[in-house]
């Protein structure tokens, strides 16, 4: 379903009763602007909304608000950023709909589609009616609505939550990107739980050093338990074993519960078996210990089942009802996803996009490989740049065989972003094929039975972004065409 068809059936107006204008919506595109709205104008990267002020007026904007000086008749809201301000705004507006019902958030550079998917699962199997917003889409109870970013821009979300509120979502759980923190889109809205997986290089476009990027997702934690709103405590679900996380703990104001493997932890994996099937490990929590027999693949999925029951434990959901809801999860689609064949050669599409979840993914397809492993890398254009050269590194260190492709070039010239990928990497043998599904058509050719090709980079994604078209693309759709395709069989 449209986001906007959902969005736009809902009526939330205010009215004054001294006689001021009711404000009848908010608005950041002045195209939208109707009668009574408040326009917003935000600077984006190819339009900037103070230059439309006059055309929203016109439309019948109330008010505007902006950072720079507009010449208008109606009142203006000076701010210092307009974005922060739309998040405070938007949330007011809509009746601050978080407080009322337990919202987690999830922040971290890999495993945040995972680890909702979930808690989505766990708080299901509770009895609770879910809402989930994220990568792949949002979710109201079983409807799905379309996104374009993992979290919204404050005005979508503040109007998404009030859409929860009145759907009686009662539970909700969404991942946290560090660019919505840095930007303040989720000002406005009350966690209960915040939950942090891990911090790797990812992002440094935006955030241009680690440090800046570690920082933008402590802001989830900094604002944790700080609410006027708050009714219940709240609670940060730490990772144990990574570094960061004794950064968020020194700067939440919240309970700290942390999870992990290898340092201790209030939730800890122990006893644990990565087999073909998935993992088996066991649980040890507060008061008990519980068997998990998972079907997800790799130590980085115990992570995200941990992080997970952690979160739910702090919801007070049962350890049994979580087990049954971890152990129902099969997978989550475009992340580890087997294509099936029969040919003997294990076709995984996975979502992997920054080096260490590439070495995540190949790590855990190695042990379960009898022969070699092929991998297809490839970086997307008008991204962090710094990583490029370190992805080549992980495909070229950890697989046998390493083709590098294309991988939404957008804006940027494909062939450039492999240079950029080939820098990494002097010595070590690798094919460039910048057709992409020329690639994957490559390295189902050269697979034999028991090898693995692991076709890293779009998972779930049904596209391809080159210049400004967006094509029809879906790995795991080309990677059966080749599967079919294979001249000479597989013998
Ligand atoms: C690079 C970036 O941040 N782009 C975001 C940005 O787009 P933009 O700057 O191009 O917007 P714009 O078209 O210049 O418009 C600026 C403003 O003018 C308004 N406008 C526009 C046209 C017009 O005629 N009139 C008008 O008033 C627009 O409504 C908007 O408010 O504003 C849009 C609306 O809020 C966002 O959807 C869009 O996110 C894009 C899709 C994006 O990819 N963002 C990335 C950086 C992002 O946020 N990623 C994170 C993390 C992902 C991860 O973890 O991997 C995420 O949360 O998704
Ligand atoms: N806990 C984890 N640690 C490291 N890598 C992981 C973890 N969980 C998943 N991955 C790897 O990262 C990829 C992306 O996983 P997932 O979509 O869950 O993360 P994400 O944080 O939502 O990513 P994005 O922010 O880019 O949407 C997976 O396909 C897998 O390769």
């Amino acid at each position: 379903m449209d986001l906007s068809t959902v969005l736009t059936a809902i009526p939330f107006y205010r009215q004054d009763k001294e006689g001021n204008p009711a404000i009848t919506s908010i608005e950041n595109d002045h195209r939208l602007v109707t009668e009574g709205s408040i326009f917003i104008c935000i600077q984006g990267f190819t339009f900037d909304g103070h230059t439309a002020t006059k055309e929203a007026v016109e439309n019948g904007a109330a008010a505007v608000v902006a950072e720079r000086p507009v010449d208008v008749s109606v009142p203006v809201i000076y701010v210092r950023s307009t974005k922060r301000a739309m998040a405070q705004l938007a949330a007011h507006f809509y009746g601050h709909p978080t407080d009322s019902f337990h919202l987690i958030g999830i922040t971290g550079t890999n495993g945040k589609t995972t680890t909702s998917h979930l808690i989505e699962e766990i708080l299901r199997a509770s009895g609770e009616t879910t809402g989930l917003i994220g990568t792949m889409y949002m979710k109201i109870g079983d409807k799905m609505i379309e996104t374009k970013n993992t979290t919204p821009e404050s005005l979508t979300l503040q109007k998404t939550f009030a859409y929860m509120k009145q759907a009686g979502v009662s539970s909700a759980v969404m991942e946290v990107s560090s660019h919505a923190l840095q930007e303040g889109r989720t000002n406005g809205t009350q966690f209960n739980v915040a939950v942090f997986t891990n911090l790797t290089q990812d992002h440094l476009d935006f955030h241009r050093t680690m440090e800046e990027y570690r920082a933008a997702k402590g802001l989830l934690f900094a604002r944790l338990g700080n609410s006027f709103h708050a009714s219940a405590p709240a609670y940060a679900v730490l990772n144990a074993d990574d570094a960061a996380s004794a950064v968020y703990e020194a700067m939440t104001a919240a309970h700290v519960v942390t999870y992990g493997i290898e340092k201790k932890a209030d939730i800890q994996a122990k006893d644990i078996q990565l087999t073909s099937e998935g993992t088996a490990f066991t649980i040890h929590y507060p008061g008990g210990v519980i068997q998990i027999h998972s079907k997800l693949a790799g130590l980085f999925n115990v992570y995200n089942m941990l992080a997970a029951f952690a979160a739910g434990f702090v919801s007070k959901i049962t350890p049994d009802t979580m087990k049954q809801a971890l152990e129902r999860v099969s997978g989550v689609a475009g992340r580890f996803e087997l294509v099936p064949n029969e040919s003997g050669v294990s076709v995984i599409v996975d979502y992997a996009h920054t080096p260490d979840s590439l070495i995540n993914v190949l790590e855990t397809v190695r042990p379960l490989t009898k022969g070699r492993v092929i991998v297809i890398a490839g970086c997307g254009g008008d991204r962090d740049k710094t990583k490029r050269p370190l992805m080549a590194q992980a495909a070229c260190k950890y697989a046998d065989e390493a083709i590098f492709t294309s991988d939404n070039p957008r804006s940027e010239d494909p062939v450039s972003i492999l240079t950029d990928m080939k820098s990494g990497v002097s010595g070590e043998a690798y094919t460039v094929i910048v057709d992409r599904k020329e690639a994957i058509h490559r390295a189902i050719a050269l697979a034999k039975p028991g090898d693995s090709v692991v076709i890293a980079g779009k998972g779930h994604e049904t596209y391809q972004i080159i210049g400004q078209e967006v094509i029809h693309f879906d790995d795991r759709e080309v990677a059966k065409e080749a599967l079919a395709d294979k001249k000479g069989g597989f013998a």
